[in-house]
């Protein structure tokens, strides 16, 4: 017999927007009190930690929040350029916000854990190749990245 189980999103199974919102606020906070990562931060629009949580959010499969209403993947990757990010930058920025998702009480299980760390790895490595260029020829309507639970296959079931 074959169940029809629906498998949650990565936002759903992280508790949804709140939780990204809390998420951003709570790392943003250490980041400007990190200082290796505050001078890079210290301009930052007051949107920005939401920019971030609706993008993140978006990209692991909740709401068009960022896409519709903030900006686009192509906004996003300029917002790096020219930064001229190291990977010392990248390792604590990617420290700090698993930190801050321990601190907070994300769930913790291996299959979540894993995609999430995934997804940083990716983008926070992408993040630092675009920051070294000072222009970037990219297709403005490209679409959103999209995350999911990859190889481990599904939410951890205790
Ligand atoms: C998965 C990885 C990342 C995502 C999803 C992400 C997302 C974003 C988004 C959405 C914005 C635009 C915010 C706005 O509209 O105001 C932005 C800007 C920015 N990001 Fe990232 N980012 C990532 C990694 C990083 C890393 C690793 C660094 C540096 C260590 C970084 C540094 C910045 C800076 C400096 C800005 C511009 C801030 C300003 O407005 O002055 N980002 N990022």
């Amino acid at each position: 017999m074959t169940t029809d189980k629906k498998i949650p999103t990565l936002y759903e199974w992280a508790g949804g927007m709140p939780v990204f919102e809390k998420l951003t606020d709570t790392f943003y906070k250490k980041v400007l009190k990190d200082p290796l990562l505050e001078p890079i931060f210290k301009h930052m629009s007051p949107e920005h930690q939401q920019h971030v949580a609706h993008f993140i959010a978006e990209v692991f499969g909740g709401p068009k929040t960022y896409s519709e209403g903030e900006g686009s993947h192509y906004q996003m990757v300029q917002k790096h350029l020219g930064k001229h990010l190291t990977e010392q930058h990248r390792q604590r920025w990617v420290a700090l916000l698993l930190e801050t998702a321990d601190e907070l009480g994300l769930p913790a299980d291996p299959e979540f854990r894993s995609a999430v760390v995934g997804y940083l790895e990716w983008g926070t490595r992408i993040a630092v190749i675009n920051s070294r260029e000072e222009q970037l020829e990219m297709d403005k309507e490209q679409p959103m990245p999209r995350w999911g639970w990859g190889e481990t296959g599904g939410p951890y079931v205790p």
